[in-house]
């Protein structure tokens, strides 16, 4: 395949060296000082592009993947206010976009056994819950977008929960404590919390490894497909 990477920071790189493992041509690399365009041929030539840049750039890289009709996958977290003019663009004018705030197949997993877990939960009320996520200190957005996917996992499984707050919570809210230090790559805590005990699920990032290779796995799934596509499509869970 053809893959055009829009962002060639710790993600794109990662992304890069497994797209070539797998046999992929990098056709274009667009960033901010780079000599490549959305409006260069070769950019134009890409099967898909693959998009990690920064909340505020993402949704004009979009758009200018669009423009070219070529399909986007995307890991930029912190822009889905924007989420339902990507949406249009798919419905309307029959474009392709697959978004997961979080590509690991690991943390794919963590998401349905955290659904899983706030569903028991309705059966035991003596349980709060609570999250904490840690990321390295370039990490522009808080909390992470696999920190909010996880909050809305709860709350449309868990009924005493409505909503997470990243201040003291109130009864219906979850608690998000976001930290940020060293190089860490993601780390993900859930914990229900009772006067007895406590249970913790937990997810660990080693290395960015996992996010490229979903993401690229996520390219390879774009083929030959219209209109919004997420990792429950690509993983049949
Ligand atoms: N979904 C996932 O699995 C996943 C995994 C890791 C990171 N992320 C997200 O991906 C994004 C990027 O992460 P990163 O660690 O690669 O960040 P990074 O800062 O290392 O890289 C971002 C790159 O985008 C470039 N950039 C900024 N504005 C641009 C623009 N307008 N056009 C083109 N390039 C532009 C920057 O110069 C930089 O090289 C973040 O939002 C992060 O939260 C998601
Ligand atoms: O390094 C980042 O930034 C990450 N962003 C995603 C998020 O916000 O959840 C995924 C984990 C790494």
């Amino acid at each position: 395949m053809k893959i055009a990477l829009v962002g060639y920071g710790k993600m794109g790189k990662e992304i890069e060296k497994i797209a070539l493992d797998r046999g992929h041509e990098i056709v274009s690399k667009i960033d901010v000082t780079s000599s490549d365009s959305f409006d260069d041929d070769s950019f134009k030539s890409a099967d898909v592009a693959i998009e990690f840049t920064r909340p505020e750039a993402a949704f004009n890289n979009y758009q200018n993947c669009f423009k070219n009709n070529v399909p986007v996958v995307s890991g930029t977290t912190g822009w889905l206010d924007q989420l339902p003019a990507i949406e249009k663009a798919c419905k309307e004018d029959g474009q392709t976009f697959f978004y997961a705030s979080n590509f690991s197949l690991g943390v794919n997993i963590f998401f349905e056994i955290n659904k899983q877990l706030a569903k028991i939960m309705n059966k035991v009320k003596e349980y709060d819950v609570s999250m904490e996520e840690v990321h390295h200190t370039q990490k522009l957005d808080e909390p992470s977008g696999t920190a909010i996917t996880l909050a809305e996992g709860i709350i449309n499984n868990l009924e005493r929960k409505n909503n997470w707050t990243l201040d003291t919570a109130k009864e219906d809210e979850i608690n998000i404590k976001a930290i940020r230090e060293g190089q860490v790559p993601g780390i993900h805590t859930i914990k229900y919390d009772s006067p007895v005990d406590e249970i913790v699920i937990h997810h660990s990032a080693k290395s960015r490894q996992g996010f490229a290779l979903g993401a690229v796995l996520a390219a390879e799934f774009t083929q030959g497909k219209k209109g919004m596509l997420n990792m429950k499509d690509l993983l049949n869970f």
